[in-house]
Parts: structure tokens; sequence; C-alpha cells
């Protein structure tokens, strides 16, 4: 694998390395130099050149432009883009094929549809060094095979069409419908005997790019500056955390399941502690749509863990095969490991713990302040409002039940608050009073809704007047950090406990169960406060 992975870099012309390539798509020849320097700021080593994007009179600005490029490049030029501009036309497409092919370009790229054999002798026979690639691109998963699905025949059978064409790189892209549509492209990658480029594009193609490595990719796409392109990580993110090009055959494969999923913070947080304990492992987001199904296709041992977010936790405990005892209690699983003995999927619940232990940390913090402290939980029986019944919301109404709280609970559905007031031998109030809601003095609340969370960062579950009866008020939203629920709560005099706190030593349970090793909690808090 790894000889192989070898010889596909050195048949793409580069000697070293992972290529980190990002495309431009610039009006102008000083635009595009410009987006090259960036991009080589942002540890881009190769630009997809897209000419077809630029407004030039005379082909002589495409020629300025190539022989001042300060970074290796693909040049392409799009036919589906020729139509409306001044310049277009198949005509300046060769033009300019035949200009980067002169100048010694190192890629240009030509689409499957335009690439007549009478075009690729030509520029074969007029090349040095430049390398070909064909290109497809297919939508929605490839049609044809299925909802969505893009099977390994029709992909096998592409590759024949495009290798025939005497291409040096193929080239195949896929827009693909849902996240396990991105396996036939690891197979492929894996298998292919002919340097292969295999992308998926799309928000659930990310994995196309941050795992692709893992099964030989020898180039890797980013997008460029802070202008988010669905399904490519930014450039920066691939230098800076996910370090693609440490990654080899034998990294283990680890992310987060949920949906959305971009909020999540645990990629700047597991990758920085995975290289800090020389640990080979990769964690990346996972945008599952269904959580079954996303383990009937990665089924192998080399992904090896998971923490599962919104909405998946309590359908995830379905998913494992053995579940811990206090995950099974609570009903929801946010962690899964896959037990490397057997293979078997295991699911645990780090939430309860980190959500509980952090409230009475702050708790104890302040009785002690107050010369007040004792051995049991500050908690016991205290009156414990719960926002939310989903899975965040059941591991806290366990863990406040646990610790002898009395637990209210308010849901938008209110079946689903009753039943869990049931499990936990609380109450289930209509979602309607929490405004309003003032039992006693010095209760907790905790909000385990996605109220309040990024983009809605300007929501809150309880408006400010309300928070007065509080002595705690405690946030699992940590998107932003300081939520508008938190800023209030604080103006109003209550104690208030970030959902980072949480996050962090969820994660750090999480950590030890991944690696089987002690989660390096000082770096990893130092890293939440420098990098958050
Ligand atoms: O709720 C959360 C947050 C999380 O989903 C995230 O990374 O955002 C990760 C989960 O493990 C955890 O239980």
């Amino acid at each position: 694998m790894i000889l192989f992975y070898i010889r596909v870099i050195l048949a793409m012309g580069f000697t070293s390395d992972l290529l980190i390539c990002t495309t431009l798509d610039c009006e102008t020849k000083e635009e595009m130099l410009a987006a090259i320097d960036k991009a080589k700021e942002e540890g881009a080593n190769l630009v997809e050149l897209c000419i077809d994007s630029m407004s030039f009179s005379h082909i002589s600005e495409v020629e300025h432009l190539l022989r001042l490029r300060t970074l290796p490049s693909i040049v392409s030029f799009r036919s589906n883009l020729l139509k409306g501009r001044e310049c277009s036309g198949k005509k300046t497409g060769l033009q300019v094929l035949r200009l980067a092919v002169e100048l010694d370009v190192e890629f240009v790229e030509i689409e499957y549809e335009m690439a007549t054999e009478e075009l690729i002798s030509e520029l074969m026979s007029r090349r040095s060094n430049t390398k070909i690639i064909i290109s497809t691109y297919l939508q929605n998963g490839g049609g044809g095979c299925g909802s969505g699905t893009l099977c390994k025949e029709k992909l096998g059978n592409l590759v024949i069409c495009l290798q025939s064409t005497g291409a040096d790189v193929i080239k195949i892209v896929v827009d693909v419908a849902y996240i396990t549509d991105v396996a036939p492209l690891f197979h492929l990658l894996a298998h292919s005997q002919v340097p292969l480029i295999a992308r998926a594009v799309g928000d659930r193609g990310l994995i196309s790019q941050l795992l692709g490595p893992k099964y030989g990719a020898s180039v890797v796409w980013g997008s460029l500056g802070d202008k988010p392109v669905p399904g490519l990580p930014p450039l920066l993110s691939i230098t800076q955390f996910y370090k693609l090009e440490h990654m080899n055959p034998d990294t283990k494969v680890f992310g987060v399941i949920s949906n959305p999923v971009g909020h999540s913070k645990g990629p700047f947080l597991h990758n920085p502690a995975f290289r800090h304990t020389s640990y080979n492992g990769i964690y990346v987001p996972l945008l599952v749509d269904n959580i079954k199904e996303f383990f009937r296709v990665y089924s192998c041992s080399d992904f090896a863990g998971f923490s599962v977010g919104i909405p998946h936790k309590e359908a995830a405990v379905g998913c494992c095969d053995e579940v811990d005892p206090l995950a099974k209690s609570i009903g929801a699983v946010n962690t899964i490991i896959r037990r490397p003995s057997d293979g078997k999927l295991i699911g645990y619940n780090t939430d309860c713990d980190a959500c509980i232990t952090a409230i009475e940390e702050a708790l104890r913090e302040r009785r002690i302040t107050n010369g007040q402290a004792s051995h049991t939980s500050p908690i016991a029986g205290k009156l414990f409002v719960l926002v939310g019944a989903g899975g965040a919301g059941r591991a806290m109404a366990f863990g406040a039940k646990s610790r002898g709280a009395r637990v209210v609970i308010f849901n938008r559905n209110f079946e689903r608050a009753k039943a869990l007031a049931s499990a936990v031998s609380g109450e289930a109030l209509p979602y309607e009073c929490l405004d309003t809601y003032c039992a006693e003095k010095g209760m907790i609340l905790a909000n385990a809704s996605a109220v309040g969370m990024q983009p809605n960062a300007d929501q809150t579950p309880v408006p400010k007047e309300a928070l007065r009866s509080y002595e705690l008020v405690f946030d699992a939203v940590y998107t932003p950090r300081n939520t508008r629920l938190l800023q209030e709560a604080a103006e109003a005099g209550a104690i208030v406990v970030s959902g980072v706190e949480m996050f962090i030593r969820q994660a750090l349970g999480q950590f030890k169960l991944f690696t089987g090793g002690l989660a390096p909690e000082d770096f990893m808090r130092q890293t939440v406060l420098e990098k958050f």
C-alpha cells in the first residue's frame, strides 16, 4: 500500500508529501496571482486554476499568469461554464490547454466529454513534463444505481473508460447525497492500479478529503480563506489540525456523528490530543442522516470510535452490540468504540458525569467561598429544572436524580418530557410555563436543548426576568461559548457554568475510551481555552 502511494505521487510528478490543493475561480490575472499567494500562505502546495472563470481579452494575459504563478498548478477550462462568456468557446479552451502544455505547467485537466483522441495525442506530443488529467463529474451519487447510492460496478466501468483515453491521471468527482456514498470512492482509491483522484463534493462528502490519504489519495482539496465551501475543509485546518500529511493506512478513524455537525469543536480538540500523545488517529466531522446505515457501511475495524451528537444519541443505543449499564439506564449513548478484539460496537455515556460534575464543582466553589463546605452533593435536594428531553437531556436528568435532586422537565414535545419525567420520578410541565416558572428560590437551570446554538445565538430558552430564581444556570450549548442564556444569567446574579466545561469533560472521558490511555487533561483544557 505504502509503495503504491509513493508510486502514485511519483507518477503525478511530485516526489514528496501529500499534495494540498485549492481551486481558484478568479476574474482577473491579478486576482489569480494574489489568490495563489494566499493559498501558499495557508499551506497549499498545488492550485487548480480555473481559467474559464477569468475574463480576458487576449490569451497573453493567461500566458502572464502561467509564467508568474508561484505554485505548481492544474490548468483547467470547464466546458459547462463556457456559455455567455466573452472569451468563451471551445476554441479558447483548447488554446489555453495548448498554452499550458507549451509552458510546461505541471497538470492540465480535460473533461472526459471533451477529451477526443486527437486532442490527447496532440497534447501528449507537444508536452515535456505536463501530466494530463482526464476528469468526469457525477451528479447525486452517480445515479442509475438506486437513490443516492454509488455502485462499485459503475465506478469500475468509469475508471476503465477514463483510463482508455491514455490519461496520466484520472479524476472522478461525485456529488454525494449521503456520507455512505463516499465509501465506494475509498474502495476505488485503495484498489486503483492507476493514478487516481476520487473526490466527493457536497457537505456529506467532506470525509473524502479528510480520510482520502488513508486510502492512498495523493491530493486533497481545501477551501481558501474563511469562505466556507460545502464538503471542503479549510486549507488552514488541513495544515493546523488534521495534519493530513501524517496520515497512513494504519491511521485509526474517529469522528463525531451528528446532524448538524459544523458546530462541533471535537476535531479541534481530539486531533491535537492524538498528536500530543503520539497516537495515530484522526477525528473528523461525520454528517450522518441515518446512523444505522452509517454503521452498516463503515463496518471495518479502522473506524474505531465515535462521539455521538444531536439528534442521534438515543438511536445510537440500538446500533451498539453492548451498552454500558449507565448509558443503558439513561437510554442515550454519546460514545461508541469498536472493540478491537471482536469488532463489536460498545456504547457509553460520558455526558452524564461531565455535566453533573461541572455543576457540582461550581456549586462547591461557591459553598467553600461562603464557608459552607460539605461532603454531600451540592445538588442534593435542589430543584433541577431541565430544558430538553433529548439524548443530552436524558443524561442530565439521570445524573441529577442520582445526586438526589428533584427534576422538573420542560420540552417542546410534551410526551417526551412526560416519558423522561416518569423515568426519573420527576415532573413534566408544559413548555409554555417555562418563561414564568418559579417554584422556589435557588433552583438549578440546565439547558439541554439546542436553543441558542450558532447560527441562532440571539435566541435563549428562558427570558432574563425569569432567571432571578436560579442559583446556578448551566447551558450545554458551547457554540458560542458565552451564550445569551449565560450572559443574562450572570447579569441576574446566578452562578454560570458553560457548556465548554461539559464539552471538555465528556471529551476527556471519550479520549480514554478511544485510545485506552489517559487523556492529557491539562493539554486538552489549554487547547480549548486557546483555540475556541
Ligand atoms: O453533546 C456532545 C457534543 C458533541 O456532539 C460535539 O462534538 O459537539 C460530542 C458528543 O460526544 C457530546 O456528547
